[in-house]
C-alpha cells in the first residue's frame, strides 16, 4: 500500500479566537483532497476550543509537550493532558524548539519515548540508551494511555548545509530517535525541514528535498529495517505555498508537508490539494 499523502500545518504562536474561526471555516469550506491527511499544529491553550469546532477528519496537534505525563513542571503539557482534550498528535523536536528553547536530539528522543511508553501499563521504571550509549533513566509513575502521533522534525542549518553536512546532520538527528521509537514507527511522521527554509521565503528546490528524502530512506532501511524506511512518511517544511507545493508533490519520496505561515492563509487548501 502506497504512503498516505499527509499535510500539516503548524500555526505556531498564532491565531486568535476570530482568526482560528476564520481558517476552520475554510478548511471546512475546502474542498479538502479526501485521500490526504490533513492535522493542524495548534498553540496550547487552543487545542481544546480548536476540537471543539473542526470536524473529525482533520488531525489536531500540540506543538510541543514534555517527557513525563504529569508534576512540578510550570508551563509545560504533557502528553495525556493532549489527549485529553481531545487531540491525538504532537510535533516534536521543531527547530525553534530546538534553537530558541535549546531542545537537543536527546531530549527530543525522551518525549518520544514517553509517548510510546505510556502505552505500557507495567512500566513503572524504563531506561532507554541516548546515542552516546548512555543508560538514561526515566521514571514513569502512573503510566498512561496516552497513545499519541509524533511529527518528528529533523533539519540542518546552511551552515550545516553549506559545509556538506546535511546528511550528518539529519542522521544524528534521526538516529537519536531510534531508540525512543522502538516499535512504534505506524505513529511517526518525520517533518524533514531545513532550516535555512523556515519562514525565509526560500524553499528548498524540489530535488534538494527530494535527495534528503531519499538519503534519509536509504538510512532508515540499513539502520532500522526496509519495512520502515517504505512505509515511514516523510514530509518536507520550510516556505511551502500554495505555489511551489505540486512540483515538490510530485517527487517520490516527499509524502507530505509541515506547512507554518502558509497555513494560516486561505492557501493551506491548495497545498492540502497539491497531488491532485
Ligand atoms: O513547521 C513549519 C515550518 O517551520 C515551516 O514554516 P514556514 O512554512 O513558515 O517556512
Amino acid at each position: 500500500m502506497g504512503r498516505k499523502f499527509v499535510v500539516g500545518g503548524n500555526w505556531k504562536m498564532n491565531g486568535d479566537k476570530n482568526q482560528i474561526n476564520e481558517i476552520v471555516n475554510n478548511l471546512k469550506k475546502g474542498p479538502l483532497d479526501p485521500n490526504v491527511e490533513v492535522v493542524i499544529g495548534v498553540p496550547a491553550i487552543y487545542l481544546a476550543y480548536v476540537k471543539s469546532i473542526v470536524p473529525d477528519t482533520i488531525g489536531v496537534a500540540a506543538q510541543n509537550c514534555w517527557k513525563v505525563p504529569k508534576g512540578a513542571f510550570t508551563g509545560e503539557i504533557s502528553p495525556a493532558m493532549i489527549k485529553d482534550v481531545g487531540a491525538d498528535w504532537v510535533i516534536l523536536g521543531h527547530s525553534e524548539r530546538r534553537t530558541i528553547f535549546g531542545e537537543k536530539d536527546d531530549l527530543v528522543a525522551e518525549k518520544v519515548i514517553n509517548i510510546g511508553l505510556s502505552q505500557r501499563s507495567d512500566c513503572f521504571q524504563c531506561f532507554f540508551m541516548n546515542s552516546n550509549n548512555e543508560k538514561l533513566p526515566f521514571q514513569v509513575a502512573h503510566a498512561l494511555e496516552s497513545g499519541l502521533k509524533v511529527i518528528a522534525c529533523i533539519g540542518e542549518t546552511l551552515e550545516e548545509r553549506e559545509a556538506g553536512k546535511t546528511e550528518e546532520v539529519v542522521f544524528r538527528q534521526t538516529k537519536a530517535l531510534v531508540p525512543a521509537i522502538g516499535s512504534n514507527w505506524d505513529k511517526v511522521v518525520l517533518a524533514y525541514e531545513p532550516v535555512w527554509a523556515i519562514g525565509t521565503g526560500k524553499t528548498a528546490t524540489p530535488q534538494q528535498a527530494q535527495d534528503v528524502h531519499a538519503s534519509l530512506r536509504n538510512w532508515l532501511s540499513t539502520n532500522v529495517s526496509p519495512e520502515v524506511a517504505a512505509n515511514v512518511r516523510i514530509q518536507y517544511g520550510g516556505s511551502v505555498t500554495g505555489a511551489t507545493a505540486k512540483e515538490l508533490a510530485a517527487r517520490p519520496d516527499i509524502d507530505g508537508f509541515l506547512v507554518g505561515g502558509a497555513s494560516l492563509k486561505p492557501e493551506f487548501v491548495d497545498i492540502v490539494n497539491a497531488t491532485q
